[in-house]
């Protein structure tokens, strides 16, 4: 795989993303030089995942820390990219808090150590992920089918992924996982992300539609469903990718255990429940005019939300570092693992 987020240098280095909106026709990358290259490249999904935004944006400080004041003014700026991944906002509440406790004169350095730590971090949160989600899912018969929303691989952390480390682990143990990926409108993440990324790993990958998936079920084609999240409240509604809650509703009515795969970082237990969660609206273009093919009439009336909430009610299990929890468990069980 490719290398999705990379610092090229030393403190006077830059930012190097792999460009996701031309992939999977074009691997390219794109450098970021200063803070607005950072912000411009969240923004408009160059790179996009809840980890992946934060550890790209903890990076894109180190391209203005001159100065506390002008490091504050970026993390204040990348903060304004995105509204729904709350892993931006931890991200850059970890680097603000760096900004404070270090010399003013040696802060490049000492940023680019802390974005540095975070983005490893995420590369063993994923790994942990992998390994519990796997273990929660080793009854599933081999070759079973796992259907899933939206990408949560390599591309969209510092690591294999959330939802997606659960599918490579269950294919490095042997299990044969057959992947259903869901498309993913309007842009197109499970089509253009997942099925490249399973592709490269050599895992069994079908894509269908996003509308396709309850059909899927109703074949009994689907052993599990697994996706990743943006922000989960502390009551366990988690906000992930448009479609996710169809899906999970479908997985209900079928009696297919839904799962959410994310790490602590993913969490805002500040929300008493999903309701709170921003939800990011995008531009009409991405619906009507989709990557440059206009297919609705010109000036029709819109809605895009980018993000749905699934209830925790839906969700069988959510995967974190720690373990796998119940959706009405987990904050107790983060709360205690921090507090130690
Ligand atoms: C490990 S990634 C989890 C989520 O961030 C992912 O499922 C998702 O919804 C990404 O949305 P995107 O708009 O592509 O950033």
């Amino acid at each position: 795989m490719a290398n999705t987020i990379e610092w090229i240098g030393d403190a006077g280095g830059f930012l190097r993303l792999l460009d996701q909106t031309k992939l999977p026709t074009e691997t390219t990358y794109l450098d970021c030089r200063t803070v607005e290259d950072v912000w411009q490249a969240i923004k408009r999904l160059s790179v996009r995942g809840a980890p992946a935004i934060g550890v790209s944006a903890a990076y894109g400080v180190c391209l203005d820390a001159g100065s506390k004041e002008s490091a504050l003014a970026a993390c204040d700026y990348l903060a304004t990219s995105r509204p729904t991944a709350v892993n931006l906002f931890w991200a850059l509440d970890r680097i603000r808090h760096a900004i404070e406790k270090h010399e003013a004169s040696r802060l490049v350095a000492s940023l680019l150590e802390e974005a540095k730590a975070i983005h490893a971090e995420d590369h063993d949160l994923c790994a942990a992920i992998g390994r519990h989600g796997a273990d929660a899912l080793a009854d599933l018969p081999t070759g079973a089918g796992v259907l899933t929303h939206c990408n949560t691989g390599a591309l969209a952390t510092g690591g294999d992924g959330t939802a997606l480390a659960v599918i490579l682990e269950l294919h490095r143990r042997g299990h044969e996982p057959k992947v259903y990926a869901d498309e993913t409108r309007p842009l197109l993440q499970g089509a253009r992300l997942t099925m490249w990324e399973l592709m490269e790993r050599g895992v069994d990958a079908t894509l269908i539609t996003d509308s396709m998936n309850a059909q899927v079920m109703r074949e009994g084609r689907v052993g599990a469903v697994i996706v990743g999240a943006d922000r989960i409240a502390a009551n366990g509604d988690a906000a992930n990718k448009i479609g996710t809650y169809a899906a999970a509703i479908a997985a209900r009515y079928h009696k297919v255990p839904f799962y959410v795969a994310a790490p602590s970082t993913t969490f805002d237990l500040t929300l008493t429940s999903g309701d709170q969660i921003p939800i990011e609206q995008r531009a009409d273009e991405e619906i009507t005019c989709g990557f440059g093919k206009q297919t609705a009439p010109v000036g029709a009336k819109t809605y895009n939300p980018a993000f749905d909430v699934t209830p925790a009610e839906l969700i069988t299990g959510i995967v974190t570092e720690r373990g796998v929890f119940k959706p009405g468990e987990v904050a107790a069980a983060l709360s205690s693992a921090q507090a130690k």
